[in-house]
């Protein structure tokens, strides 16, 4: 295959993307141009937040084509195109055939909890240390054990086993918090989330982990539980706050993720009038917190 590379300014990245699809172009993938550079610019808003920006300031774009005659071809067509004003070609180059898939595999290690609680791909073999293991792999739904929140949320459930307790995660993702705490001997476990593809990948992991749990929308969770976890972000947090604290037993815990260093306090607040939150771990800039009802 040959990859024919591109710069291109914001407003003609869907044009010359739809333009590369049309020219027969295998795949077409856009990097930011600027990442890790001093002009990169984070794209990404809080849920409900606008996002800084629309789209990057320079994209890089790559189109892999079967020849190097389709690829010269697609460069020439394109250079004449009004759209591709500000557009730079940047080259044609082979690309070495490779297997993909043991490739993108091999970007996927074990990650250690504790030394005793591993998270383990598939194709990987667990470490012999490892007496609890989740196995997992890279899917659709976020939750793969290699995010700090996840990480500090699975060493809170290793350290506090929730054995034989009513047991809500909120926000489940990849259904990895519920799996982890069916491992340390949860009983009843009910995990829920606002996306259908979470709630399915959350079913079969829970399946391929030989682990009994209830997945559904966030209907689903009903009553009081002894440990409600939601690792989601800080902005839903706040506004999730007097349903989280109530779905809590008395004498309960409540532990929540996805918030930054320098917004613990915003959460203390927003949780004040139902529960009283304090920072319990902290990892790259992330805090967990915990309160007890
Ligand atoms: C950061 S992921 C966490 C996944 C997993 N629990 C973990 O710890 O890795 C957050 C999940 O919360 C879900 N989510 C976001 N807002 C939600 C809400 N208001 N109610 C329920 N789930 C929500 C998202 O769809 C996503 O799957």
């Amino acid at each position: 295959m040959f990859e024919l590379g591109l710069l291109c300014p914001e407003q003609s990245v869907e044009a010359l993307s739809d333009a590369l699809d049309a020219l027969d172009a295998l795949s077409v993938s856009v990097e930011d141009a600027d990442a890790q550079t001093d002009a990169e610019h984070a794209l990404f808003g809080e849920p409900g937040m606008p996002p800084p920006a629309e789209g990057w300031q320079c994209s890089r774009i790559l189109a892999l084509f079967a020849t190097e005659e389709a690829a010269r071809e697609a460069s020439r067509l394109l250079e004449v195109q009004d759209f591709f004003e500000g557009c730079q070609l940047l080259g044609i180059h082979p690309v070495e055939d490779q297997d993909w898939v043991r490739l993108t595999q091999s970007q996927f290690e074990p990650v250690e909890i504790t030394p005793e609680f591993w998270i383990v791909p598939t194709w990987h073999e667990p470490p012999a240390a490892a007496k609890q293991v989740i196995r997992l792999d890279p899917g659709l739904a976020f939750g793969t054990g290699t995010h700090p929140t996840t990480r500090m949320c699975l060493r809170w459930i290793a350290a506090h086993p929730p054995r034989g307790q009513r047991v809500l995660d909120y926000g489940c993702g990849s259904g990895i918090l519920a799996i982890g705490a069916a491992r340390f001997g949860a009983g009843r476990i009910d995990a829920v989330d606002i996306d259908p593809a979470a709630v399915q990948s959350t079913k079969d992991n829970a399946t391929a982990n030989a682990v009994e749990l209830h997945a559904g929308l966030p209907d689903a969770a009903q009553g009081r539980y002894e440990l409600v976890l939601a690792n989601i972000l800080a902005t839903p947090l706040k506004v999730l706050a007097p349903l989280l604290c109530g779905h809590v037993e008395k004498g309960g815990h409540l532990v929540l993720a996805g918030i930054l260093e320098r917004q613990a306090g915003e959460l203390t607040a927003a949780y004040a009038p139902y529960a009283e939150l304090a920072v319990g771990d902290t990892q790259d800039g992330w805090v967990l917190m915990t309160a007890r009802l």
